[in-house]
C-alpha cells in the first residue's frame, strides 16, 4: 500500500477529492473543478481543473483515463488517454476533455469526469549503444504479421 498525499487547492473547498466508488475499482473518479457549467461542443477540446495536487513516492505515477460509460454514452474522452501525471509535478492535475459525440455536452461542477490510477514506473537508466540484438520480428511491425 503507498501512500500518496493529495492537496486540495485553495477555492476548491466544494469540489471532493477523487473516490474510489468501488472497494477494489482500479481508479479514484475525478470531480470537474468548474466553478460553473462549462459547454464542450462537438468536436471542441477543454481543460477541465479538479481542484487538488499530488505529491507520490518515487516510482509511482498517476495515470488519468477516460470512463466508459462517458465515452459509450456521450461521446467524451481524454485527447492524451492515458494522462501522464509525473512522480515530480507538483501542480494541479487537470483534464483534456474531448468531445467526439455528435451534441455538445455540459460538465456541471462536482461531475466525475474521469479516472485517476495509480502505477509503478520502473526507474530506467538509457545506455546508448552502437549495436542492439537481432530477433525474428526485426523491424517488422505496424500489422505486418496480417490480421
Ligand atoms: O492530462 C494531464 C497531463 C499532464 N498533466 C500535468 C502533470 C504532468 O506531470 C505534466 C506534464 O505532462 P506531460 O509530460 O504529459 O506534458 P508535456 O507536454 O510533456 O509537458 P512538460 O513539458 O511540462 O512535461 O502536466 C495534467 O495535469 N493532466
Ligand atoms: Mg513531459
Amino acid at each position: 500500500m503507498y501512500q500518496v498525499k493529495i492537496k486540495k487547492l485553495s477555492g476548491y473547498q466544494d469540489i471532493s477529492i477523487p473516490q474510489k466508488m468501488s472497494e477494489f475499482a482500479s481508479g479514484f473518479d475525478i470531480y470537474a473543478g468548474v466553478k460553473e457549467e462549462v459547454v464542450i461542443r462537438k468536436g471542441e477540446r477543454v481543460l477541465i481543473p479538479t481542484g487538488f495536487a499530488l505529491e507520490m513516492p518515487v516510482g509511482i505515477e498517476a495515470q488519468i483515463r477516460p470512463r466508459s460509460g462517458l465515452a459509450l454514452k456521450n461521446g467524451i474522452t481524454l485527447l492524451n488517454t492515458p494522462g501522464t501525471i509525473d512522480s515530480d509535478y507538483r501542480g494541479e492535475v487537470k483534464v483534456i476533455l474531448i468531445n467526439l459525440g455528435e451534441e455538445d455536452f455540459i460538465v456541471k461542477p462536482g461531475d466525475r469526469i474521469a479516472q485517476l490510477v495509480f502505477m509503478e514506473v520502473p526507474q530506467v537508466k538509457l545506455v546508448e549503444v552502437e549495436d542492439i540484438t537481432q530477433t525474428n520480428r526485426g523491424s517488422g511491425g505496424f500489422g505486418h504479421t496480417g490480421k
